[in-house]
């Protein structure tokens, strides 16, 4: 099978500080695979730069996927204990508005299927500022799922999560690569989460990267 990402001697730079030279590796498609490497090593900023060539193209990359196809979850959010949308409004707005500014009947039985599959359903009317770190980042994910993505990247969603939170959510991810066949690119910094969940293992030092296998032990290829 095509990897879905497929980058080969990409130079990579920020403000002049090089972060990676001659970076090459795949992403394997429809599998979990974890981006692991110390703080600063620059997993955020190769993301944000793989996403970038949706516009704008770089010959080292090679994206098998299109960018809407693409949804990004961003690490959590600091939401005011007021903000004013409740759950279902805003796992809403990640839905592709095609004509109208209301939401179709269609549209709403694809919001209640989406609140079903993150178990948002009880507590759709809830304030989003007043739900909890873990029901607020199953929301961020089910607005993502709106989109019904093929490539889902996750950056860091269970940092801030206690230790029932992060197994609940990571329970949900494997449930969501098992139904919607998609892939997960997830940056995280959590052993247990990458022994327990992850197929493969992007691990970023030294300005390189090397996919590692479900035993972890070796360099793989695809
Ligand atoms: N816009 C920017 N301007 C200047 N330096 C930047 C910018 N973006 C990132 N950097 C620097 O690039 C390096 C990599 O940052 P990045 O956020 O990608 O690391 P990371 O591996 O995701 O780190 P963490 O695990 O702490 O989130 C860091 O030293 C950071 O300070």
């Amino acid at each position: 099978m095509d990897p879905i990402i497929d980058v080969h001697n990409l130079d990579l730079s920020v403000q002049g500080k090089q972060l990676f030279k001659n970076l090459t590796f795949k992403i394997p498609a429809n599998k979990l695979t974890c981006i692991t490497g110390e703080n600063g090593v620059g997993k955020t900023t190769l993301i944000k730069y793989l996403l970038s060539t949706f516009n704008h193209p770089d010959k080292c990359i090679k994206m098998n996927i299109t960018r809407t196809e693409t949804q990004y979850v961003p690490q959590l959010r600091n939401l005011d204990d007021e903000f004013p949308l409740d759950i279902c409004d805003f796992v809403g707005l990640g839905l592709k508005k095609a004509v109208f500014p209301w939401h179709t009947a269609k549209e709403r039985l694809l919001l209640q299927r989406i609140l079903t599959e993150t178990s948002l359903t009880d507590i759709q009317n809830r304030p989003l500022g007043a739900a909890s770190g873990g029901e607020k980042q199953r929301a961020f994910l089910a607005q993502a799922l709106c989109a019904e993505p093929k490539l889902l990247i996750l950056d860091e969603s269970t940092a801030s999560l206690d230790k029932d939170s992060k197994y609940n959510l990571m329970d949900l991810i494997e449930r969501l690569l098992q139904t919607r066949k998609i892939t997960v690119l997830f940056i995280t910094h959590d052993p247990d989460l990458i022994t327990h969940y992850a197929d493969y293992e992007l691990r970023l030092a030294n300005q390189k990267g090397k996919l590692l296998g479900k035993d972890r032990s070796s360099h793989v290829t695809i």
